[in-house]
């Protein structure tokens, strides 16, 4: 029997295992990782993260062929493929910091890969990592490895929070990425099968180590970019009239431009397209390509300028002022359907909305309430000029309560703002919102979920992303 060890039970580990798992019944998988706490919970019927799907798969094949561990050495020591899910975040201090990722966990796992191996292994990278790891990896494994051949692999993970489990089951490609010579073709080919067992061959992509790493990096580039297009278009929108939904769709039926991904927002957010693009950034900057790392930085300074442009049109709209007014914030995770809120854009605006003295009622399904007021006053950091932002304190957690309702949120409120597309949104009784709460009554759709026609009739003055901009709104001052 095939064995697999996973080192780091994350996002990404956790179910890419578990499919792993169900998809293939004639292999061990054993996930593991430095905290006890999320392994506990991975062997509990509280999982540590949430995906719709992924309980009914760990349920079925947890204790069989899936297991999850804190006993790392042993587990890495004992099997054929050893793939790497550590975390990889910015640096925040030294050379590159702001920028580089840090391969602080990555080295930690490469070293012990090292030393605990007694048999030949496959070491895939599937942690996000900056082009040319695999050399540096390689390096750390053939000086301490006491003669083991190692072969790494880079096959990078395209999955998205939220679909994680249908994109797994369905990816449009898998990569693999591999040294090109006869062992490295041979361990591509071993890890080819271990996906073929469902995934069509044609969907599975093989190339150089370096193509793959990058590949890794471009197509998030490339994914946020539309984002950040689509959102510097949203502003224009509603400076002149335009409606950013019919402009999407309108250029989106261009199958050279493809519909998918053009959704404009309050921001982009999540673990990975900050990170990554400054990756890319440090890379170009490291390669003496100052141009092409500014053509990229420009895609966060964008992504910065939408956040806090919602911040400014909320403040503007409501006469310059929200100090002591309430202001029930619906959704804090970074998306839908995930309970994750690295990067989530609620976090800025929340910020943004506290230093301006707003009293802030917070609701969310999925986030629980002390990972919002860790997020708030967590140290955040000023990428471009790799300063630490002023910290929030206790005095402005004061402003923030916590609900478990979105009807709640908004008893009493001067105005709504939507900062994730949580289905419900969409079905609420904005009637019976509209009843309860201050006059005039404001909802800022920071994801354009709602029927702005609708509110309006109902009577709310709605602010609605790239949307024509309602009477009360076009006198109000330019934002940003
Ligand atoms: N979150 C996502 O949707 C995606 C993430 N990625 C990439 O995958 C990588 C992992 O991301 P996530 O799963 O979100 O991170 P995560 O932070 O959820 O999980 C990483 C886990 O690794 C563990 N770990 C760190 N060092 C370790 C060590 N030496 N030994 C054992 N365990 C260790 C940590 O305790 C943590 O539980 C990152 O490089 C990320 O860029 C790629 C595609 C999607
Ligand atoms: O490397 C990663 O971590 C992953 O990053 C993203 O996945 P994820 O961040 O989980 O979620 P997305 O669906 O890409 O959404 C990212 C952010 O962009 C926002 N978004 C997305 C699409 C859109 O049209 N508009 C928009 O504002 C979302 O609300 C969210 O805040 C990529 O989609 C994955 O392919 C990649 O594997």
């Amino acid at each position: 029997m095939v064995k697999i060890c996973c080192i780091g039970a994350g996002y990404v580990g956790g179910p890419t295992m578990a499919v792993i798992a169900l998809k293939c019944p004639d292999i061990k998988v054993t996930v593991v990782d430095i905290s006890t706490q999320r392994i506990t919970a991975w062997n509990s019927d509280q999982l540590p993260i949430y995906e719709p799907g992924l309980e009914e798969i760990v349920k079925q094949c947890r204790g069989n062929n899936l297991f999850f561990s804190t006993e790392v050495e042993k587990n890495v020591a004992d099997a054929d493929i050893v793939f790497v899910s550590v975390n990889t975040p910015t640096k925040t201090q030294g050379l590159g910091a702001g920028k580089a990722a840090d391969l602080t966990y990555w080295e930690s796992a490469a070293r012990m890969i090292a030393d605990v191996s007694k048999s030949a292994k496959i070491v895939v990278e599937k942690s996000t990592v900056p082009v040319k790891t695999a050399e540096a990896i390689e390096k750390i494994l053939t000086h301490n490895s006491k003669g083991i051949n190692f072969e790494i692999l880079s096959n990078p993970e395209f999955l998205a929070e939220g679909t994680a489990i249908s994109d797994l089951f369905n990816p449009d490609r898998v990569l693999i990425g591999g040294r090109e010579t006869p062992d490295g073709n041979k361990a591509v080919q071993t890890l080819k099968a271990v996906y073929a067992h469902w995934v069509p061959e044609d969907r599975i992509i093989c190339s150089n180590l370096w193509s793959a790493e990058l590949s890794k990096l471009a197509a998030n580039a490339f994914l946020a970019q539309r984002i950040s297009s689509v959102n510097a278009m949203s502003a224009l929108c509603e400076a002149t009239g335009a409606d950013v939904t019919q402009v999407a769709h309108a250029i989106g039926t261009d199958s050279r431009i493809g519909s998918k991904f053009l959704n404009a927002s309050v921001g982009f957010g999540g673990s990975c397209f900050q990170k990554d693009i400054l990756n890319l950034v440090y890379i170009c900057e490291c390669s003496a390509l100052p141009e092409a790392a500014n053509y990229w930085k420009q895609v966060i300074k964008v992504n910065d300028y939408q956040k806090t442009r919602f911040v400014n049109r909320v403040v503007a709209s409501m006469f310059n002022t929200v100090a002591n007014k309430k202001v029930a914030i619906l959704g804090f995770a970074f998306k839908k359907d995930t309970g994750d809120t690295r990067e989530a854009p609620a976090i800025d605006v929340c910020r943004g909305l506290l230093v301006e003295k707003g009293q802030l009622r917070i609701y969310d399904p999925q986030v629980p309430p002390e990972q919002m007021r860790k997020d708030i006053t967590m140290v955040r950091f000023d990428w471009d000029r790799n300063v630490a932002l002023r910290s929030l304190g206790d005095d402005e957690l004061k402003q923030v309560t916590v609900v478990h309702d979105a009807y709640e949120a908004t008893i009493d409120a001067h105005a709504v703002c939507i900062l994730t597309e949580w289905d419900e949104f969409k079905s609420l009784d904005f009637k019976k919102i509209y009843d309860k709460m201050q006059k005039p009554a404001f909802v800022f759709d920071g994801r354009n979920v709602v029927d702005v026609g609708k509110l309006r009739e109902i009577g709310f003055i709605v602010y609605s992303i790239g949307k024509p901009l309602d009477a009360w709104l076009k006198d109000m001052p330019a934002v940003a």
